[in-house]
């Protein structure tokens, strides 16, 4: 990582050379400086009265605080017990987002297309994996990570 440039450069150990473009033989994920550029993910978001939007399919005027959010999601964390099968299923149920209606798909994004802590969130976890609990604007949310 250039310090002056903050940008990712490419040393030739062999040669000694400095480039900034990624050599044509590395990876997309290899050339970016490790970030694909699209994931794609599920959630189930349990919204609160200080979410941006306190309102869903579910209820017209969400009232609860968020740490009462909080608690609720926990309960949905332990029954899915790090099943993508019961993810599915909960999310359908219970999630305060639209996307509850296709068992909280979101389908693929990249960089800069969602809530940064959703993003990050989303990046660090491995494909089939489930996050803890993730805080943004919307909500508190469960993600997993489906490619
Ligand atoms: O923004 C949407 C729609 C998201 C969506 C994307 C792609 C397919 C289906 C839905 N819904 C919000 C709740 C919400 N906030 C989020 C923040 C990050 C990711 C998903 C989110 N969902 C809301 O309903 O207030």
């Amino acid at each position: 990582m250039s310090n002056s440039r903050r940008m990712p450069y490419f040393y030739n150990v062999q040669s000694g050379d400095s480039v900034w473009d990624p050599p044509t033989e590395l990876t997309q994920e290899q050339g970016s400086g490790g970030r694909p550029a699209q994931v794609r993910a599920s959630h189930l978001l349990v919204k609160h009265r200080g979410s941006r939007r306190p309102s869903s399919w579910k209820e017209q005027n969400i009232t609860r605080s968020k740490e009462e959010a909080i608690e609720i999601l926990r309960g949905y964390e332990a029954e899915i017990d790090g099943s993508p099968e019961r993810f599915g299923e909960l999310a359908r149920q219970h999630s305060d987002c639209s996307s509850h209606a296709k068992d909280g798909d979101l389908g693929s994004f990249g960089p800069g297309q969602m809530q940064k802590p959703f993003e990050d969130a989303t990046y660090a976890l491995n494909v089939g994996q489930i996050s803890d609990i993730v805080d943004t604007d919307s909500g508190v949310h469960l993600i997993l990570r489906t490619a």
